[in-house]
């Protein structure tokens, strides 16, 4: 199969080492423009993203009041908008943070897993896979500008971006707290964290479901750099700079050698995880935690 065909076929790390296999050399290129993406600013009610062609880098804000909490249709939108900018070979960079005060995103919409349908959840669940399947095996360099509280699929969403800068605000939080809402983080929650700060760390995260300030995050190498609150995009900006000075296919192929393995588990399993979550998040025991939850959320904000 030519390259053009493979990656067209097949976008995102997850196709980019079968490319060289199929291709028989290491040109590994950005997919050809299958939507047109010469605008510097499209927008959904949800998300808006203004790319910049001249520095081929996008910035996408989430802004889904009141707290970015990814809900279906949130997370169709965020999907549909990463495809566009992945198919735009002009689009090399890509910062990911919130136009929503004080929350870069609260994690999954948990009205989407509380009393609703098995069918329901398990279309909900597919959009979650989707949108970690897309950015953790995006070709392009992805920097989350954590402006805000990043709690369980929030912290998810960061850490599958290249490089994690956070507001220096002790106010805010980050990490896999699903433990205490009384359910647990999937398997490829877990390598994801795993990949990112290690295993004993991990262990202890997500056992307790903890939450970590900004600066016990640097610590324990969940985000990479902390910087005053006005100062996450214009950061996130300048570091992109120095990721853009690699070239672009030793520094893809270099990311989907570390991705791969952990992209393949999920991949593979898809069905079986959606079955799994479907069966756990329905259970009568699951639901009256999320309830109580939900509760405890509107009464602390009283
Ligand atoms: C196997 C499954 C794995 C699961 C993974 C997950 O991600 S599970 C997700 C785990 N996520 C968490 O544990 C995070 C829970 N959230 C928080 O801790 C805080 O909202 C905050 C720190 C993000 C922002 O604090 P803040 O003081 O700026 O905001 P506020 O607290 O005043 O909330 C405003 C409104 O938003 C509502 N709402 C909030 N989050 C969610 C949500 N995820 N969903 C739906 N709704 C949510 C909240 O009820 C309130 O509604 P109301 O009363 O207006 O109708």
């Amino acid at each position: 199969m030519a390259l053009r065909a493979c990656l067209r076929t097949k976008p995102g790390l997850t196709g980019l080492l079968s490319q060289l296999s199929c291709s028989g050399h290491a040109a590994a290129r950005r997919a050809p423009a299958l939507v047109a993406q010469r605008s510097s600013s499209s927008t959904s009610q949800k998300i808006k993203v203004d790319f910049d062609q001249s520095s081929g880098v996008a910035v996408m804000h989430m802004q889904s009041p009141p707290v970015n909490s990814l809900s279906l249709e949130f997370l169709t939108d965020v999907c549909i908008a990463l495809e566009k900018l992945e198919m735009d070979k002009s689009c090399r960079g890509l910062v990911i943070t919130s136009s929503q005060p004080k929350v870069f995103s609260a994690g999954l919409d948990i009205l989407d897993m509380y009393g609703k349908s098995p069918e329901h959840c398990a279309e909900f669940w597919k959009a979650v896979q989707e949108m970690w399947l897309k950015f953790y095996g995006s070709n392009m360099i992805t920097i989350a500008a954590v402006n805000g509280s990043s709690p369980a699929g929030g912290c998810l969403l960061s850490m599958t971006c290249d490089y994690r800068i956070m507001a220096d605000n002790p106010r805010y939080s980050i990490g896999l707290n699903e433990t205490k809402l009384g359910i647990v983080a999937p398997f490829w929650f877990k390598d994801t964290m795993v990949n990112t700060v290690g295993h004993r760390t991990t262990e202890m995260a997500l056992q307790l479901g903890l939450l970590y300030s900004p600066a016990e995050a640097l610590k324990i190498g969940l985000v990479d750099q902390l910087v005053h609150e006005d100062q996450v995009l214009t950061t996130a900006t300048e570091t992109m700079t120095k990721w853009l000075a690699i070239p672009d296919h030793a520094r893809q192929l270099t990311k989907s050698m570390m991705r791969k393995p952990t992209i393949d588990k999920l991949a593979a399993n898809r069905e079986a995880d959606v079955n799994n979550f479907v069966k756990f998040i329905t259970k009568d025991s699951i639901q009256k935690s999320l309830g109580m939850y939900l509760e405890m959320l509107k009464r602390r904000k009283a």
